[in-house]
C-alpha cells in the first residue's frame, strides 16, 4: 500500500532551494533509507515527512492526502519521530521518559482516556529496562539511553518510525543494536520505519530500499544492490570508492579509495 507521495516536492530553507522537484513513493512495510551528502536536505525531508514543515512547491501525501492538511496530534497516533536527542532533561527517570511517548492520547491534563499502565510496562519490558525504569535517565549508558528512546517510541504506538541519524555518535556495537531494534519493531507486525543514515554500509545492510538525495532531487531510489555503485558513490559524494559484496547476504558494501591510495 502507498503510504507516502511526493510528486515534484520543493522546499525553499532561508534563501537556499534545498529541494527541488523531489518526486518518490514509500509504500508501507518496509525499511526506507534516506541518504546524500550533508546539507542535501535529509533533515528537511523528514520534517515534510512527519507534518512538522510543510514543502514550498509540489504535493507531499500521506494516505492520499496532503500532509499539511492532517492535524498534528492525528499525525502523532499514526508516526513517530526519534531524534538524535530523543529523550527528556536529566532529571526524568526511564519510565517517566517512556510516558511521554503517550502524549498525543493525552488531554491537556496530560491525562489519558485508558490506563497506560500495560503499554507503558510493555514497552519497557521490551527494552529490557525493568530492573532500570526507576533510574535517572543521566545514570545509564549510552547504550542505555537509546533503549528508553526507541521504548519512549514503541509506547507511542505507531505503525511508522521516522529516525533522524539514529546510529551517531554510537560504536560499533550499539549501531547494530539500534539497527537490529528498528529492523524486528518494522517486521514484527509489517510497520514502516523511515531513517535518515549517514552511514552507506549501514544502509545497504538494513534497508530494503533506499533514497538517495543529490540537488534537491532523487539521484536515485531502489534496492540497495540495485543502485549502490562506484559511479553513483562519485557522481553524488565526489569521492572514489570500490563497491564490493558482502560475504554474508550479498549486500553492497563501500571501501574507501583515497586519492593518495597507491602512491
Ligand atoms: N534554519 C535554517 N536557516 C537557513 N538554512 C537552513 C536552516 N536549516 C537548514 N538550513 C540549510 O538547509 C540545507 C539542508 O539542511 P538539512 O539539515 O536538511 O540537510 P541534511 O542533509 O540533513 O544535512 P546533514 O547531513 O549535514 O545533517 C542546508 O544547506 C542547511 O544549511
Amino acid at each position: 500500500m502507498v503510504l507516502f507521495e511526493a510528486v515534484q516536492v520543493g522546499k525553499t530553507v532561508g534563501a537556499r532551494q534545498v529541494l527541488d522537484g523531489l518526486s518518490f513513493t514509500f509504500r508501507t512495510g518496509r525499511l526506507y533509507g534516506i541518504i546524500g551528502p550533508n546539507g542535501v536536505g535529509k533533515s528537511t525531508l523528514l520534517g515534510l515527512l512527519s507534518g512538522v514543515d510543510s514543502p514550498t512547491s509540489g504535493r507531499l501525501l500521506f494516505n492520499g492526502e496532503l500532509v499539511q492538511r492532517i492535524p498534528r496530534r492525528q499525525l502523532a497516533k499514526q508516526m513517530a519521530v526519534l531524534q538524535q536527542s530523543g529523550l527528556p532533561p536529566a532529571g526524568f527517570t526511564v519510565r517517566e521518559a517512556v510516558e511521554m511517548g503517550r502524549f498525543p492520547y493525552q488531554n491537556w491534563l496530560g491525562d489519558e482516556r485508558t490506563d497506560a499502565g500495560p503499554i507503558i510496562d510493555k514497552a519497557i519490558a521490551s527494552m529490557g529496562l525493568a530492573s532500570l525504569q526507576h533510574r535517572k535517565l543521566d545514570q545509564l549508558s549510552g547504550g542505555e539511553r537509546q533503549r528508553a528512546a526507541f521504548a519512549k517510541v514503541i509506547a507511542q504506538e505507531t505503525d511508522i518510525m521516522l529516525l533522524d541519524e539514529p546510529t551517531t555518535h554510537l560504536d560499533i556495537g550499539y549501531q547494530i543494536q539500534m539497527l537490529d531494534m528498528v529492523k524486528n519493531w518494522q517486521r514484527e507486525r509489517g510497520r514502516t520505519a523511515i531513517a535518515v543514515l549517514h552511514d552507506l554500509n549501514l544502509a545497504s545492510l538494513y534497508c530494503d530500499e533506499l533514497l538517495v538525495l543529490h540537488k534537491g532531487r532523487a539521484a536515485a531510489f531502489g534496492k540497495p544492490a540495485d543502485i549502490v555503485t562506484a559511479k553513483l558513490i562519485e557522481e553524488v559524494y565526489e569521492t572514489k570508492a570500490a563497491v564490493v559484496d558482502h560475504p554474508q547476504d550479498g549486500s553492497p558494501q563501500i571501501l574507501l579509495v583515497p586519492d593518495s591510495a597507491g602512491q
